[in-house]
């Protein structure tokens, strides 16, 4: 996949993040220093290293959550890292992140319904009157029972959160998806499910995974090239074979 061929659906090129601090902002840390690698339509590429070498910040630079430094991010031929304003609102919708901790982004005094309801609304995605419709069919894809849609966030298990905040990204119709550690914080049976979930909507709807994890084992079973960083760089790259 970083060799070439194909079109790539995400393609980063030289990208760094560094973030200064200090008095006049004058001491640097090269979170991301200058990465190269690229994800075909449908393929995932895992993303492992030890703590602190960089792989959220990376992910959260590619989908512009955080400013680049430097460097190129071309998502669907067009150079996203320049972009500004209305346009990154609507890359927001084709490229979406999956957190280790869904929590962190679920609006604890909203209803399930309301929460995997709101993107729709935000970017007009669904008329009024086939909005029920569309979020029945969502539960579904992500098998939650329909009686969650009118619970709160507090009510309901680990594994099921992670499952309304796929649900919610998945109104969006992404392409792409950086799935942040997503299931580090899940005991292993219900780690496995959200894994094989992923796998299946991967299949269905054709989307690209930048999956991260400090867990060789996960990534392996996940993707289909793996990336190792070490301290801001990618230092090998490994074809997955099945
Ligand atoms: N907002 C920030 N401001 C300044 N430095 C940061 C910020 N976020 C991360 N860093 C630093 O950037 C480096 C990379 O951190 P990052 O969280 O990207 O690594 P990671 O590989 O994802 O680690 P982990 O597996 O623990 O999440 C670390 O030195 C970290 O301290």
């Amino acid at each position: 996949m970083c060799g070439g061929g194909h079109t790539a659906l995400l393609e980063v090129k030289d990208l760094k993040k560094h973030y200064y601090s200090g008095l006049f902002q004058i001491k640097v840390n090269k979170a991301v220093d200058g990465v190269n690698f690229r994800i075909e339509k449908g393929k995932t590429l895992g993303l492992v290293g030890k703590s602190g070498c960089g792989k959220s910040t990376l992910g959260r630079t590619v989908l512009r959550l955080l400013e680049p430094t430097e460097g190129s991010i071309i998502f669907d031929g067009k150079d996203i890292s320049i972009l500004k304003g209305h346009s990154l609102k609507y890359l927001g919708t084709r490229m979406q992140i999956i957190f280790q901790n869904p929590e962190s982004c679920l609006n604890p005094k909203m209803k399930v319904y309301d929460i995997i309801a709101e993107p729709l609304r935000l970017h007009r995605l669904c008329a009024k009157d086939k909005e029920l419709e569309r979020i029945k069919e969502l539960i579904e894809i992500v098998s939650l029972n329909e009686e969650l849609l009118f619970r709160y966030p507090k009510e309901l298990s680990g594994g099921q959160l992670q499952r309304v905040a796929i649900a919610r990204i998945l109104s969006m119709k992404p392409e792409l998806i950086v799935a942040d550690e997503p299931t580090s914080m899940l005991d292993p049976l219900v780690q496995a499910q959200i894994l094989s979930l992923l796998k299946g909507l991967q299949i269905k709807f054709k989307i690209s995974f930048l999956f991260i994890s400090h867990d060789i084992k996960v990534v392996e079973w996940m993707s289909d090239e793996i990336a190792f960083m070490e301290k801001g760089k990618i230092v090998n790259f490994k074809i997955v074979s099945r």
